[in-house]
């Protein structure tokens, strides 16, 4: 903090110091608490993983991203867009079921490498490195809200999946953005129930929906929105300050549409979107961007925060999952992609956790007080996915809101 750009929290959680019960323990418990409910996310340090292991994952994604396109397609998932795909021609992302554990993450080395490759390990352990941390900062989490009891019933009932992504900056005079049909006027909440509005002034809501079919990967002038969608509004103040606010569905479940901005700045940035803004849907991630920088985060305050990569630094950051699990006191915070430098390709690892099928997000007791009314009802993680396919999930403000939210009056 204290520098002229907004930072997040950092937070050290280096393994040789940090010991359940030890006053440090106590002391990053509450921070994490903090900068979660602040920020729905902050920076690590971490040193469970090697710069040798870093570099080999970095090694492979570099490998697997100059497969040839029909490899990389066969990277397919029973969940629609949870393989390979790409966005907008500015970003391409594999995803890995299960990456933490040997044999299931074999399946995918199966799909891209059928003749074997040593890679897979590299990231398998790396997915298992990652997972010990979510694992551990889940822990402080619930602990830090006194629920304990609760720790082990919720650490069984998710499991995780990887995304390896690849971007690259966007061409001088490359149009890309505002393309699309199906104007129509809406407003929008983030999962924490803050609008999207500037506060001093009126703001105008305008949505265009952008329907491709499924195969997206081919054409990259006009894949604006795919897999993404992107409720952005135009505020009318004079600052231009506008915002792009949307969920990456299809990061996880593949929508295949989007709503994408009209105006000219925020055009512009749209167009520069490697990863639209989008609060995920997962309970919690951990992103590792590989020395290049393009992740910004939304603040409360509407202000966007780019995040610096540093040696041994990841972001952890909350979904709309746990947002609903924690009945809101923890938000999931609105994120994107934006690759400024040309010429220079960015790779990311980010490892997701989700509840299980059939688990039921239901907020423990002890976060539903006078001051924090229950939030959310009790809903299946897999119902939430259908209805972010849905037509009025895909043009709700907040789809988390929409489909379970108590104030939604459904
Ligand atoms: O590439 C990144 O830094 C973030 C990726 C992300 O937000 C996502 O996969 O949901
Ligand atoms: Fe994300």
């Amino acid at each position: 903090m204290g520098s002229c750009s907004p930072q997040l929290p950092l937070i050290c959680l280096s393994d040789q110091t940090l010991k359940p019960g030890s006053s440090k323990w106590v002391k990053v418990r509450s921070d994490v608490r903090k900068a979660l409910e602040d920020y729905g996310c902050f920076e690590a340090k971490i040193d469970q993983v090697s710069m040798e292991l870093q570099g080999s994952v970095l090694k492979a994604m570099q490998e697997l991203f100059a497969l040839p396109t029909e490899a990389k397609q066969r990277n397919v998932c029973p969940k629609p867009f949870a393989g390979y795909f790409s966005h907008n021609g500015l970003s391409e992302s594999f995803g890995i079921k299960d990456a933490n554990i040997l044999e299931k993450a074999h399946e995918f080395t199966q799909q891209l490498w059928p003749e074997g490759n040593k890679s897979i390990k590299m990231i398998q352990l790396y997915a298992e490195k990652l997972a010990e941390l979510d694992m551990m900062v889940r822990r402080l989490i619930l602990e830090s809200y006194g629920i304990e009891y609760f720790i082990d019933e919720h650490l069984n009932s998710t499991y995780y999946r990887m995304r390896l992504m690849k971007y690259i900056a966007r061409p001088d005079n490359d149009i890309t953005a505002a393309v699309g049909a199906n104007v129509d006027n809406g407003a929008n909440d983030n999962a924490d129930g803050d609008a999207n509005v500037n506060d001093d002034g009126a703001s105008i809501g305008v949505k265009v929906n952008v329907d491709v079919g499924d195969d997206v990967n081919d054409n990259d002038s006009v894949n604006i929105g795919v897999g993404v969608d992107i409720n952005v509004e135009t505020n009318v103040n004079g600052d231009l300050d506008a915002e792009a606010n949307g969920d990456a569905t299809a990061w996880v479940v593949g929508a295949v549409s989007g709503n994408a901005s009209v105006g000219a700045k925020e055009a512009n940035v749209d167009a520069e979107l490697g990863l639209p803004s989008h609060t995920d849907k997962s309970l919690s991630g951990i992103i590792y961007q590989h020395q290049i920088d393009g992740l910004e985060v939304k603040t409360k305050e509407g202000k966007w925060i780019r995040v610096k990569p540093a040696p041994n630094t990841v972001i952890v950051i909350a979904g709309d999952a746990l947002c609903a699990l924690m009945n809101g006191r923890i938000p999931s915070p609105y994120h994107r992609v934006r690759v400024t430098e040309r010429k220079k390709t960015r790779y990311a690892a980010a490892l997701f956790s989700y509840p299980k099928e059939g688990y039921i997000i239901d907020s423990p007791k002890e976060l539903v007080d006078e001051k924090h009314p229950r939030a959310f009802k009790p809903f299946d993680f897999v119902d939430l996915f259908n209805f972010y396919h849905t037509e009025a999930g895909r043009r709700a403000p907040s789809t988390l809101q929409a489909f379970c939210g108590v104030s939604a009056g459904k």
